[in-house]
């Protein structure tokens, strides 16, 4: 059987002197929960934009779910990456002009597929919505806007956003750096729960080697990458 995403013979560099990323090969299997880790600036950061197809490599293939990320137009890409990906980033990057609610829907509204899913489970996706939303401890904010929130919840909602109508893989790229030690906590664990129970492949960056208990996988990018990635 393949792996959920296959990566082979992959280069890449922002400039041809300075390579970034100079990886043989490298398997993960569907469920893994795969925790990245390297110094400042070694690539992991452009190797998750790599694997949700934002970036192209400059030789090599990346295989996400049987489907060659460089052989898709970039529209497809953007498609693909809407349909099967769930993304959270450091800044969580949630829209200030929209609701709670309004923000966790968006995927839903980029992805036909990711609508049918939440639909599938929850009825509507505005449920699917509010059921995460309260697995998440915030049923009580779910009209207010985002912008009300403290950190922590506003990390919590961006959560919510890449995990609504159950995306194939997820990759959260220093998602817990701006959080204090209890908010830290209790994100990992419910972010480690709800892929857990639906099966999603969690594609993690962090610089906090405590959290590597939760994950079935460590990687040191720096292991991986012969091009020694300090561009
Ligand atoms: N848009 C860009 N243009 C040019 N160089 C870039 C760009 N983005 C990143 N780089 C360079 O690519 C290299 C890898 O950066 P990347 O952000 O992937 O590292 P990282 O391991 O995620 O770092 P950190 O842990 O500090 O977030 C670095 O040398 C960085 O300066």
């Amino acid at each position: 059987m393949s792996s959920l995403i296959e990566l082979q013979q992959l280069k890449f560099y922002w400039r041809p002197d300075t390579p970034v990323l100079d990886i043989d090969q490298l398997q993960i299997e569907a469920g893994e929960k795969l925790f990245l880790h390297g110094p400042s600036g070694c690539g992991k950061s452009t190797l998750l934009n790599l694997m949700a197809g934002i970036h192209q490599p400059v030789t090599g293939r990346i295989v996400v779910d049987g489907c060659d990320l460089s052989e898709l137009s970039a529209a497809a890409r953007d498609r693909f990456r809407a349909d099967h990906i769930g993304l959270i980033f450091q800044q969580f990057n949630l829209l200030p002009y929209l609701s709670v609610q309004e923000n966790v829907l968006l995927p839903c509204h980029f992805s036909a597929l990711r609508r049918e899913q939440a639909c599938l489970h929850y009825g509507t996706a505005e449920a699917a919505a509010s059921a995460l939303l309260a697995s998440l401890g915030l049923a009580a904010l779910i009209d207010k806007p985002v912008t009300d929130l403290s950190i922590g919840q506003q990390q919590r909602v961006a959560a919510a956003r890449a995990l609504i109508g159950n995306p194939r893989i997820i990759i959260a790229d220093e998602p817990t750096s701006s959080l204090d030690s209890d908010n830290r906590a209790g994100f990992i664990k419910l972010l480690i729960e709800e892929c857990d129970q639906h099966g999603i492949t969690l594609l993690f960056v962090s610089h906090d080697r405590a959290l590597t208990k939760h994950f079935t996988r460590v990687v040191d990018l720096q292991q991986l990458n012969r091009a020694g990635g300090r561009g």
